[in-house]
């Protein structure tokens, strides 16, 4: 298959693939540094850009831009030296914090011979006088806080747990001045993932207003202190403008919450071979479509309803209605065959005005959507009992019913759930109801838990359920048998009722689409819940691009994101 995914490889991973290479005497972190200076480069003259005599904004001079390099004890701080060295040698003012008592030698020698300056950090708030190379943190905030550009050398793959000590005080310390500093507005909070490559777009530089604004953050490898295989933020981080990470992305970069932190990307190859020699057949940790990896069946001559997929919708009741219209609009617009409404009468003569596609009578079905707008108790227009035994029809528990079919159990229905299900069976929680899921089996967690670590509950619920489990939220993560998916794709205009719902109906038709083929190869449920994640968030850039949104018009928006993505091959 073509495509372009991102894959992230754990800590353990990159070090033995390293490993190989440090050994024949490779000089890695030579090539990381440089490119990492580079970039560093290539970002500041974006920044101050001018314009040129027809108007043009050109990249602007560097030469005297004030660079802040905050260096933690090891390699990580050493790449962070190393490139300020470069930085330095281009006429560039580099200063290096030392937030550790003892730093990569090599890097401080050629940083100092380069020019550049290096001041050891005092963590203690009394530190005498400032001298040439000692400062207290708030000193050293204060400083690094009016920089052009801060590098966040701190911690990269070595980091273990919360950051502690010096680089932890000199982090919060450097939070708190860069909340005040206005920002110029070149980093739009938009995450691309780490192969972004793109550079900010050009500002005027207004040298004037220049040293009001905040500094442009690069993080190396890492925001400093993120939990590199989780993307858990368990202490105090630096959120990064851009993240330049060496030899692949980690999982962290993708992983929600830590994805949010990490700006724009870019992975610099310096010659890994991934998997790692000696570990043939490992996989990558976590993944992240892009545009070009969904797979979309485009009907030919010979397809027919049957061929491109029956979607069954059974969700809403009489008190939820808009639940029934939103997900089978979503399961129409996203090419369904047919789409069949399981419900209340009254509820599917309303499906039926608003979407004269969806029939209400009965039939085969080759994929279900269930509990989409049913409330987890209370009164239910007999929509659980209808929920209950589809879902038993899909997972293969009903003797002598048609060929199981994969499922979508969202919403009300992920209660119903008292069997462990096929890996088919995809279920799309939000933060919330992945941990009623998980109390319900007698875990001690609350949606707080969820959202601090979303992996570790996705995965659990995972292998309590054996279900596929895509868990929503800013960036959404999916687990499946041996894999993980991470989507960062959903603008948080995104984040409004009923969203979930379309969600719930476009990868129902997603999965109708592929029905014997999910169930031969249920592993593959979680790739196609990762693209319909990535639809998702197209369809909503598209309904309104850069403004407030309605579901149904993320719905309605769904055509034409497939029809983008399809342009695209
Ligand atoms: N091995 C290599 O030659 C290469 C390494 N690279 C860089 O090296 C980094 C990894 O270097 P290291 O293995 O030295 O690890 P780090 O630089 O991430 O840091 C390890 C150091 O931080 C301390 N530390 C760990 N957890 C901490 C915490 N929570 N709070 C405070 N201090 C903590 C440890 O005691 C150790 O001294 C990569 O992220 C990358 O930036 C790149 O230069 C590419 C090549
Ligand atoms: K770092």
């Amino acid at each position: 298959m073509m495509g372009c995914m991102i894959q992230a490889w754990s800590a353990d991973d990159v070090r033995a693939a390293e490993e190989p290479l440090l050994t024949a005497g490779v000089a890695l972190m030579r090539q990381a540094a440089f490119a990492l200076a580079v970039i560093v480069r290539r970002d500041l003259a974006r920044r101050r850009a001018v314009a040129g005599p027809d108007g043009e904004l050109r990249d602007g001079s560097v030469r005297g831009a004030r660079v802040a390099l905050l260096v933690g004890a090891g390699n990580n701080g050493g790449d962070a030296l190393h490139a300020g060295a470069f930085l330095a040698r281009r006429g560039l003012a580099v200063t290096a914090y030392l937030a550790a008592p003892r730093v990569h030698e090599g890097g401080l020698a050629a940083l100092l011979a380069a020019g550049g300056r290096a001041v050891t950090v005092d963590a203690t708030p009394t530190a005498g006088p400032a001298g040439d190379s000692a400062t207290s943190v708030p000193e050293a905030a204060t400083a690094a806080a009016g920089a052009d550009v801060i590098v966040d050398g701190l911690l990269g793959i070595g980091a273990r747990g919360p950051m502690r000590g010096t680089g932890a005080t000199l982090v919060e310390a450097l939070a708190a001045a860069l909340a005040d500093a206005p920002s110029d507005g070149s980093n739009d909070g938009r995450n691309d993932g780490p192969h972004a490559v793109e550079a900010p777009p050009r500002r005027a530089h207004a040298s004037a207003s220049a040293a009001a604004t905040r500094p442009w953050v690069v993080a190396v490898d890492a925001p400093s202190g993120i939990g590199i295989d989780d993307g858990t933020l368990p202490g105090p981080v630096l959120p990064a403008d851009r993240t330049v990470t060496f030899g692949a992305a980690k999982p962290g970069l993708l992983l929600p919450p830590a994805t949010h932190v990490t700006g724009a990307g870019a992975v610099i190859d310096i010659g890994l071979e991934l998997p790692p020699p000696g570990r043939p057949g490992q996989a990558p940790a976590v993944v992240r479509l892009q545009d070009a990896d969904v797979v979309w069946p485009v009907p030919g001559p010979h397809d027919h309803k049957y061929t491109r997929g029956v979607v069954g919708v059974v969700a809403g009741t009489a008190t939820y209605p808009g639940a029934a219209l939103l997900t089978a609009s979503a399961a129409v617009q996203a090419g369904a065959g047919m789409v069949r409404y399981q419900g209340p009468a009254d509820v599917g003569r309303a499906v039926v005005a608003a979407r004269p596609e969806v029939v209400t009578a009965g039939g085969r079905v080759q994929a279900w959507v269930l509990g989409s707008g049913l409330p987890a108790t209370g009164g239910d227009d007999g929509q659980r009992g209808r929920a209950r035994a589809a879902l038993a029809a899909a997972s293969g528990r009903l003797a002598g019913a048609q060929e199981p079919v994969p499922a979508v159990v969202d919403a009300g229905a992920l209660g119903l759930l008292d069997h462990t299900c096929p890996a088919w069976v995809v279920l799309t929680p939000h933060a919330g109801e992945l941990a009623a899921l998980l109390v319900a089996r007698g875990e001690a967690v609350d949606r707080a838990h969820v959202e601090a670590e979303p992996l570790r509950w996705a995965r659990r619920a995972h292998e309590a359920t054996g279900a596929t489990v895509l868990l929503k939220g800013g960036a959404s993560v999916v687990v499946g048998p041996g894999v993980v998916y991470a989507q960062a794709d959903a603008p948080g205009w995104l984040a409004t009722a009923g969203a979930g719902d379309v969600l719930a109906g476009l990868l129902g038709a997603m999965l109708a689409a592929r029905a014997p083929e999910i169930v031969t190869h249920p592993e593959r449920a979680a790739q196609v819940a990762a693209a319909a994640a990535l639809v998702h968030g197209r369809a909503a850039e598209r309904a309104n691009p850069g403004g407030p949104i309605t579901a149904l018009a993320v719905a309605d928006a769904i055509p034409g994101a497939v029809a983008a993505l399809l342009a695209q091959r």
